[in-house]
């Protein structure tokens, strides 16, 4: 039976009116007052060559939403096909959100970091500037971007901390608001959360985290919420590869729906008030992904089951040797101040 009809008969309200099919620019409130489009094109590891023509593409297609960083060093290009598809008239700079990160090496020095993501990105100001990871690294050690110690463990920056590097942020929007519209953090547990907001005069506009069914990191999202910082999920696929495409519970909800694998893990953040990030440098997935559906309360539950049944797995775990307060990696020193 049509499942309206079915509603109907029964006297329960639609799916579609409690929850309306998200769409890819369904935009979602920041606490400073600006909003984020739902789902943006990933960047990290789209190879030079590549990540112009799939910025293209993707804001051809409608995307709004571009996910960048200075640590994936191919910004110069991302800035290429933004300037290609502004001077083209596809869409005005106001109309995009770009968010730029504040790499690891330059905790120090946040004015020279945004700046750098600024000339290489051809635009005068990013919509949000994120603390990529709450880990100060050495910015005179061997490597401009991944120091490494004479043992090949990462040359941490032991002489300041996520918090210093925080107030260097508000310190950076003060100053330059024409430049950065948002500031926000990545990567952050909600133990290095809990010491940065007593410290902090303006709480984080996002976190960052990676996210998806075998790593919902609920209490994570939860704090979040509760303190007004929106989440962006990253990895949603389960990153280099999208492992999570097979899994069998994310197959069966996509089957229910008519639709593909993707759309039901993109889409699982929606239904979580998170926006998400999809990285491809393919263009007929990059068309794919931007579907989206409401998911009800059955496939959320059936999702919530992937992880209890196969336990977490973290797709994205840099060799820092810290312990960032996940509860799933306990190892490493703590540098959460
Ligand atoms: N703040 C942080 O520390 C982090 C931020 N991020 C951000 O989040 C973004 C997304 O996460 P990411 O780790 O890249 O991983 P994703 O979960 O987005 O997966 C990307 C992989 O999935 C493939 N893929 C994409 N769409 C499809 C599709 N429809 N069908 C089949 N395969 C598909 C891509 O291949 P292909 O490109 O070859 O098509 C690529 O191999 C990043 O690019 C980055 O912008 C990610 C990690 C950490
Ligand atoms: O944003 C993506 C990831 O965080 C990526 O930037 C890191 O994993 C980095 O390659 C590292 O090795 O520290």
């Amino acid at each position: 039976m049509n499942p309206a009809l079915a509603n109907f008969i029964l006297g329960k309200t639609p799916d579609s009116i409690l929850h309306p099919t998200p769409t890819m620019d369904t935009p979602l409130q920041l606490n400073t007052g600006a909003s984020i489009p739902a789902l943006g094109l990933g960047t990290w590891q789209s190879p030079k060559g590549e990540v112009k023509k799939a910025v293209i593409h993707a804001i051809e297609g409608g995307y709004r939403h571009i996910d960048c960083a200075f640590c994936y060093q191919n910004e110069d290009e991302v800035g290429e096909a933004l300037e290609d598809v502004i001077s083209r008239g596809v869409v005005k700079r106001e109309d995009l959100f770009i968010t730029s990160k504040l790499w690891c090496t330059f905790h120090k020095r946040p004015e020279e970091g945004l700046q750098k993501s600024l000339d290489l990105l051809k635009t005068s100001y990013v919509d949000l500037y994120l603390m990529h990871w709450p880990v100060p690294m050495n910015p005179e050690g061997n490597h401009f971007l991944f120091p490494k110690l004479p043992d090949g463990s990462r040359d941490l920056d032991h002489s300041t901390n996520h918090i210093e590097t925080w107030k260097g942020l508000e310190k950076l929007i003060k100053d330059h608001p024409d430049k950065v519209k948002a500031i926000g953090v990545a990567n952050y547990s909600v133990k290095y959360l809990e010491k940065l907001l007593p410290q902090a005069t303006i709480v984080p506009a996002v976190n960052q985290i990676e996210n998806h069914p075998l790593l919902p990191q609920q209490e994570i999202v939860d704090f979040c919420k509760q303190k007004g910082i929106h989440v962006t999920a990253y990895s949603p696929l389960g990153s280099t590869g999208s492992p999570l495409l097979k899994d069998e519970a994310v197959n069966e909800i996509a089957k229910k729906h008519s639709v593909g694998p993707g759309t039901v893990l993109l889409s699982y953040h929606l239904a979580r008030d998170s926006s998400v990030l999809a990285k491809s440098v393919t263009p007929s997935r990059i068309d794919e992904n931007r579907k989206l559906i409401s998911l009800d309360n059955d496939d959320l539950e059936k999702l919530a089951s992937v992880s209890k049944k196969h336990g977490f797995t973290r797709f994205v775990y840099p060799a820092f040797g810290v312990n960032a307060g996940f509860p799933d990696k306990p190892e490493g020193v703590d540098m959460s101040g």
